[in-house]
């Protein structure tokens, strides 16, 4: 369209008088020297490579987001970024596409293959994750840039042969890439390109001293770009390692209410409450649609899923002793539409804590003592994967609801874990449980150490949310309509014993690691025999089925209709905001799922048809 009136232009000029045509000639100028406001920039308009225009189109990106508008130019003129957006604000591509224009570019004049380009991330899902965006962004280039990752599960010698072929961009995990450099399968000499995702996690405790060896093995000056939606006050000191004079981009203050599609919501309750309103949301659909929820370790993520089992609720689980084959699966089959609830344990929150934004709190150190336990915490988990995380950078599609199950340890930690919802422009429900200090240690089956302090890390939460313009509000249920379903609570809780648990855990380890080892080749030859072993299938006979609790018999149930079972002082329905009311009707269909939130189709509302039933 653009160019059409350009040539329509061009054609009258030609005809026009000579003194009328000199002055549409200024015009003209003046038009070209107008810049293009910077909110309207195209990914064109960018300056990258037009393959990689031709790709983002493809993949349905019409324009570029404000982090891509505003980092993307920075970096093609080779200069350091160091950028905070919010979460699903679309930071992949904004440090992604600019590295690989500026290879292509490279190659049109010297085709020496060498690594140009080292993409770090903290988890192996994430590297997965990010692979795989390049390989969509190189869908009209593959064969000009080749890419590596060096988290997958194979041997040293298969990794070394990948490398050998001397891929153009290489994502890993700092400790796989320092491994690969170190055994000298892997050359960083030439590198030109270095970026850090989750820099703050990259460049904190645990990570540090791969990422120090490796500052060793770049060149100096190499363009950086360090990418967060939480960067702290430490990485001043850091980035001196690998930064030059980056350009500092703080996108989350530009960022509105008015843009806001997440509503959070806080509800205080004792230990054991959590277990109930948990049974209700899900059973009575208080939440509609794909759901993931946060626990704080292990067992807790596999009692959960048994609890639920206990009345037909389905759910699956994703935790770092699972193997990466299978955890990369969870992610595909959910983000696929195949499950709608994910038990996540977010182990690192409960391990590491959050320093970072204890700092930006301006919380004292840790002192020695818990330094060491944390030490001793990280060296115990042998079997885990130290590599493992979802709360951060995974791309969750088209999530309804984040629901934190166990309350973080930290603010930051609470700003990823949420940012699962409600990303590139979708809403989203957060939704917190809050054990008050009064009744911490009140239930002792369900109680859990890393609840004991929430009063004090929700008001750091809060504080930190309403530095980004966002606010949590109460949800309150009402007690006396919770209360029918408590005795049918106690039950399930009751048979989900301690060797429940740890028979479960050792069944869908073992599993697991037969599906993830043996029978890949299998699944990959016979792609439709695979939903036979849905991941959210029921863990046997770990735990007592009662029959009785599978349904919610319609005497429990409140006589007028579900809102009554939050319908109390202060009652906040699920819902989005008024300007998403086009979303509301329809609900997000993506990738074969749909969801809907709150509104007409709230499914408070529709409880008395279900009643009748
Ligand atoms: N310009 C765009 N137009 C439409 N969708 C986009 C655009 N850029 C990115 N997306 C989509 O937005 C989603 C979030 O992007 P991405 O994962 O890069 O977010 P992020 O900022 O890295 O989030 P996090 O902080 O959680 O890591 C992805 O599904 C991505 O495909």
């Amino acid at each position: 369209m653009k160019r059409k009136l350009a040539q329509d232009g061009d054609e009258q000029l030609a005809a026009a008088p000579e003194p009328e045509k000199k002055k549409k000639t200024e015009k003209k100028e003046q038009d070209n020297n107008k810049k293009v406001p910077e909110a309207e920039l195209s990914f064109a308009e960018l300056g990258l490579d037009p393959r990689l225009v031709q790709a983002v189109a493809k993949l349905g990106f019409e324009k570029p987001t404000l982090v891509q508008r505003k980092a993307i130019p920075l970096a093609l003129q080779g200069q350091d970024v160091l950028c905070k957006a919010k979460t699903g604000s679309g930071k992949t591509a904004a440090y992604v596409l600019p590295v690989i224009s500026s290879v292509l570019r490279r190659k049109t004049t010297d085709p020496t293959p060498f690594t140009a380009g080292l993409i770090l991330v903290p988890t192996r899902e994430l590297a997965d994750q990010v692979y795989k965006a390049i390989e969509q962004f190189t869908a009209f280039c593959a064969k000009d840039i080749t890419i590596a990752r060096l988290t997958e599960n194979v041997s040293d010698a298969v990794q070394r042969s990948l490398l050998a072929n001397v891929p153009d961009i290489v994502v890993s995990t700092p400790s796989r890439a320092w491994h690969s450099v170190e055994s000298s399968a892997l050359s960083l000499s030439k590198l030109q390109f270095l970026v850090l995702d989750e820099a703050d996690l990259v460049l904190s405790y645990g990570y540090d001293e791969d990422m120090e060896n490796l500052a060793r093995s770049v060149p100096k000056g190499v363009q950086t770009t360090m990418m967060s939606a939480t960067l702290s006050a430490e990485l001043d000191t850091l980035k001196g390692i690998f930064c030059r004079n980056p350009t500092l981009l703080d996108l989350n203050e530009e960022f509105g209410v008015e843009d806001e599609k997440l509503t959070q919501f806080y509800v205080k309750c004792g230990e054991d409450d959590k277990w109930l309103i948990s049974y209700l949301i899900f059973k009575l659909q208080l939440i509609k649609g794909p759901c993931l929820i946060f626990v704080a370790d292990i067992d807790r993520s596999y009692r959960l899923k048994l609890f639920f089992e206990q009345f037909s609720i389905r759910s699956c689980i994703l935790n770092s002793e699972l193997p990466i084959n299978t955890r990369i699966k969870v992610i595909e089959e959910f983000n696929r539409g195949i499950y709608d609830i994910i038990i996540a344990s977010d182990e690192r929150s409960e391990v590491f804590g959050d320093e970072a934004a204890d700092k930006e709190e301006g919380a004292k150190k840790e002192d020695g003592e818990e330094s060491s336990e944390k030490q001793k915490k990280k060296k115990k988990g042998g079997k885990k994967d130290e590599e493992y995380g979802v709360s951060r950078g995974i791309d969750f599609k088209n999530v309804a609801a984040v629901v934190n199950f166990d309350l973080p340890t930290s603010a930051s930690s609470y700003t990823h874990r949420i940012g699962r919802t409600a990303r590139a422009g979708r809403a989203g429900i957060a939704l917190s449980f809050v054990v008050p200090k009064d009744l911490y240690g009140k239930h002792k089956p369900t109680s859990i150490k890393s609840c004991e302090k929430d009063e004090k890390v929700l008001a750091k939460i809060m504080r930190n949310q309403a530095k980004q313009n966002r606010k949590l509000e109460p949800y309150n249920f009402s007690k006396s309509q919770m209360e029918a379903f408590r005795y049918r609570m106690n039950d399930a809780l009751r048979a989900v014993t301690r060797v429940a648990i740890r028979e479960a855990r050792t069944k869908e380890l073992r599993q697991e690691l037969l599906r993830s080892e043996t029978l890949k080749r299998y699944f990959e030859e016979n792609p439709a025999e695979l939903s036979h072993l849905r991941h959210d299938g029921e863990l046997g006979r770990a735990a007592r089925q009662q029959a009785h609790l599978k349904h919610v018999p319609e005497y429990l149930l409140p006589k007028e209709s579900k809102k009554e079972l939050t319908a109390n002082v202060g009652f906040v329905p699920f819902k989005k905001l008024d300007k998403d009311k086009k979303h509301r009707k329809g609900g997000h269909k993506k990738g074969g799922r749909s969801f809907k939130v709150g509104g007409k189709k709230d499914p408070l509302k529709t409880f008395k048809v279900r009643r009748k039933k």
